[in-house]
């Protein structure tokens, strides 16, 4: 995916400021910055919540016209939200099947009769479903309604709903935010394997710069909307630019 000179303004305030960058393939891509940087505004980008003032957004190898973001979903790009947006009444199991919705194809009637299609593709769903949760290892709590659990846990079962869209590109908004240093651990471990076994591209962003430096073959480091860095974790830590703004040197 490639962002090309984005812009986004909000009435008078200029969130993002002509920024470019790409993800590559596979590989684990963090936005990061201080507070305001606009790091919220650019996943709200990548995934069609907002479209940008200027700029393109590519996507495999074609520019993508202005879409809704359930039609970002289809194509691929599933995301995690800031403030855990999970149905809390419901169990984890049926948390993660609603990951599933982009992959429904059977239409309601055929669904409400219990016919062949429909159940050939709940049974595919349910599989999937199933498999993400043994990954993810939060089989003891498939029968858990989502309010009753920490937030760590929470937060995994949101990955997990992300995950069984299939996605080819993750986002995930500050996934280790309010978490203490054993949930952060987790979660960056889960992070890893799911890049790893899954293939998955995964685009996060970040407010502490700590956490993302392990877990990250690149980075963007943003600034009151502008790009001050983009490179490998070494590269980023040791640019004057990106240490004058997270030391808060005045512009
Ligand atoms: N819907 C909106 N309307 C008006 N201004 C907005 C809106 N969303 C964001 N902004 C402004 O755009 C700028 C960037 O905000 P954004 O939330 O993208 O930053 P951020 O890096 O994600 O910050 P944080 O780390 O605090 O979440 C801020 O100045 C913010 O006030």
């Amino acid at each position: 995916m490639e962002m090309k000179n984005i812009t986004l303004r909000f009435g008078g305030v200029v969130a993002i400021n002509d920024i470019s960058f790409d993800i590559r393939e596979g590989e684990v891509r963090a936005i990061i910055g201080p507070n305001g940087a606009g790091k919220s505004s650019m996943l709200n980008i990548i995934s069609g919540f907002y479209t940008p003032s200027e700029g393109e957004v590519w996507y495999k190898g074609a520019k993508r016209p202005p879409m809704k973001p359930f039609e970002v979903a289809r194509m691929g790009v599933a995301r995690t939200f800031q403030n855990i947006a999970l149905f809390e009444g419901m169990t984890v199991l049926d948390n993660v099947m609603t990951g599933r919705l982009t992959h429904m194809h059977a239409g309601v009637f055929s669904q409400a009769l219990w016919f062949g299609k429909a159940r050939a593709e709940e049974m595919e769903n349910r599989e999937k479903v199933e498999r993400v949760i043994d990954f993810l290892e939060i089989q003891n709590i498939r029968k858990t309604p989502v309010g009753r659990l920490p937030y760590g846990l929470k937060k995994r079962v949101e990955l997990a709903r992300a995950l069984a869209a299939e996605p080819s590109i993750l986002l995930l908004d500050e996934p280790m935010a309010g978490m203490n240093v054993e949930e952060k651990e987790d979660m960056s471990r889960f992070i890893l394997d799911v890049n790893d076994e899954f293939g998955t591209t995964i685009c996060l962003i970040e407010h502490d710069m700590g956490v993302v430096m392990d877990l990250s073959d690149r980075v963007v480091v943003m600034d009151y909307g502008k790009k001050i860095g983009d490179g490998t974790p070494d590269e980023v830590r040791n640019n004057q630019d990106v240490i004058d703004a997270y030391l808060g040197v005045p512009h």
